[in-house]
């Protein structure tokens, strides 16, 4: 197997004697996409700002290998950065922002002016070039930031929540040229809140809760690891105690439709056989539980990784 881009080795953190990051590691390797998840204050934007060596850990390895060489301290020209905390400077044109960006990393300046003409246009942000970043909104400004972590074409591009506060229409965007990247060879490291792109993003996720690994693998086989079946049934079965049915690990209803979370051994099939007759279906879909109820399961503690 090829070296890792980046190797997080048993990293620590604590803020007044109370661990946020305990002992972590994980890797990234060349065109993958690493999915950091978890709940708020589970340490993801520690571990990151750990890693561009913001926040130094306490404890553990930060290893960059990202020119065949050891680096001492962080390789900038090969590395870019979307922090947590939006905000680009005020009252410069966008071109220019993305022109110091270019600088700061030692990007030749005329091939940055190509790609940012090139990301403006990709990005519906054709003719901003001369804007100022607070004529923009919210999202629009999130682009230019985004694009400017990138104008330099890192070998390594770190994200922190990329995705959150976009509509879906610049979520896409964004999902799309993080594929295209990743497909050219570069690798990213994401934190984000949003499973279903997540699920459709990552080759990878390393999932933490309270600063420590619960999860860590290739998303198909975090699913057959931890995904167990669910039964979705749409009726007026209010009046029935369905988490007494056999199998069933619990249940959640809203009007009309019943989600029963079945016990690992449980297969569909022997399932079925155990519904009373008397209940309402309508439809009735079994499938496996996805990334966003494993998700939800770690974080109310009834999902361990027994390793
Ligand atoms: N500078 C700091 N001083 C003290 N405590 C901090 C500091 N930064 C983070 N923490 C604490 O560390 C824990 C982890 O925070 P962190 O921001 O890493 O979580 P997160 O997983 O990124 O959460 P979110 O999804 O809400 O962004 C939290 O309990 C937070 O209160």
């Amino acid at each position: 197997m090829q070296q890792p881009l980046l190797e997080v080795v048993n990293i620590s953190k604590s803020y007044k004697n109370s661990p946020v990051v305990n002992s972590i590691s994980f890797d990234v390797h060349k065109g993958e996409i690493l999915g950091i998840l978890g709940p708020n204050g589970a340490g993801k934007s520690t571990t990151i700002r750990g890693i561009m060596n913001i926040i130094p850990p306490d404890d553990g390895e930060i290893r960059f290998h990202l020119d065949g060489g050891k680096h001492e301290g962080l390789p900038k020209a090969q590395l870019g950065y979307l922090p947590e905390e939006r905000g680009l400077y005020k009252g410069v044109r966008i071109m220019d922002i993305l022109l110091y960006f270019a600088k700061l990393k030692d990007y030749p300046l005329s091939k940055a002016k190509e790609r940012a003409f090139a990301y403006l246009e990709k990005f519906d942000l054709k003719g901003k070039e001369n804007s100022k970043i607070e004529e923009l909104s919210k999202g629009m400004a999130q682009k230019v930031q985004f694009i400017a972590s990138l104008i330099h074409e890192p070998k390594l591009l770190i994200l922190d929540e990329p995705f959150s506060g976009l509509d879906p229409v610049s979520q896409d965007i964004f999902k799309q040229e993080i594929n295209e990247l990743a497909k050219n060879g570069t690798s990213i490291l994401l934190s984000a809140h949003q499973m279903n792109l997540v699920e459709e993003l990552c080759d990878r996720i390393f999932m933490i809760h309270q600063g420590r690994e619960v999860v860590y693998g290739r998303v198909h086989d975090v699913k057959q690891q931890f995904a167990d079946f669910k039964c979705e049934i749409i009726g007026e079965n209010e009046h029935m105690d369905l988490s007494s049915l056999q199998g069933v690990k619990r249940v959640t209803k809203e009007s009309g439709k019943q989600v029963l979370f079945l016990e690992k051994e449980v297969s569909p099939q022997v399932f079925l056989r155990t519904l009373p007759e008397s209940l309402d279906i309508k439809e009735l879909h079994i499938d496996r539980i996805s990334l966003h109820d494993i998700f939800v399961g770690i974080a109310r503690g009834g999902i361990t990784n027994e390793k």
